[in-house]
């Protein structure tokens, strides 16, 4: 996977480097490069924000420089991805769906965000997704894009050594996932369940469902009335 970012803040995406994102580089399964807004300015103050028309608080960025960097990074079979407030929310089926791309490119808006022309003129020539991570308001795309690129990444064939854990992981199926142990058996007083520890893996498949059922109806009663019938069905759940 391809992968370009513009930004004003490239310096942010240090963490890049490291950990599994780091590996995915090296390994050659993903290509990122980063990109300064400010490349495509051509003032002595290299100005990319401007006051918003109507009024209002604070700045707009200005689409000029913005058109020209997309011009220059993304060609028409690149997938546009902007976090914004109010984008789509983000989910682990969209962080799937952007897996999928083979060339992604991430505007990060800064100020009060991008001059809204930028999205509708690359609209014209590719797909372009506004997200949201969240009903809070950051202070700029940055960060969203750093979570986004982490959820997308994990997803790609060989980046996770275990496969398998993206299979019962939560939000995969739906439903928050099961609570998860390790050794010591007994630690300040609590134990690890005992049917982890019986080997008999049919039990423990169906303990681990039956406590992602009840986490989700606990947690996250939204994410169980999104689920249909067969679905609780496919995880051999009756409610
Ligand atoms: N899920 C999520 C995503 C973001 C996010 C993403 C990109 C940018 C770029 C700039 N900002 C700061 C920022 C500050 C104030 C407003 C609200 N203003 C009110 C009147 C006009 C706009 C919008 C935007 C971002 C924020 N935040 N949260």
């Amino acid at each position: 996977m391809k992968v370009d970012i513009v930004t004003i803040f490239p310096e942010y995406f240090a963490p890049l480097d490291l950990s599994l994102i780091g590996r995915a580089r090296t390994s050659g399964l993903l290509d990122v490069a980063l990109h300064d807004l400010r490349t495509w300015t051509h003032d002595v103050h290299r100005t990319v924000d401007d006051t918003p028309y109507g009024g209002g608080a604070g700045m707009v960025m200005r689409p000029e420089p913005w058109g020209e960097a997309l011009d220059a990074v993304a060609p028409s079979g690149a997938r546009l991805v902007v976090p914004t407030p109010t984008g789509a929310p983000f989910t682990q089926a969209a962080a799937r769906e952007l897996a999928n791309a083979e060339h992604l490119v991430f505007a990060c808006g800064r100020y009060e965000g991008i001059d809204q022309r930028v999205l509708d003129h690359a609209a014209t020539r590719m797909p372009v997704s506004e997200v949201s991570l969240g009903d809070y308001v950051l202070f700029g795309g940055e960060v969203a894009v750093l979570v986004i690129l982490e959820a997308v990444v994990r997803l790609l064939p060989g980046v996770l050594g275990n496969a398998d854990s993206l299979l019962e992981e939560s939000h995969t199926d739906g439903l928050l996932e099961a609570p998860v142990y390790t050794k010591p058996a007994t630690w300040r007083g609590h134990d690890v369940p005992e049917i982890l520890r019986s080997g008999d893996h049919g039990r423990i498949a169906r303990w681990r469902r039956d406590q992602a059922l009840l986490r989700t109806a606990a947690r996250r009663p939204d994410l169980l009335a999104a689920l249909s019938p067969e679905d609780l069905d496919k995880r051999d759940m009756t409610l």
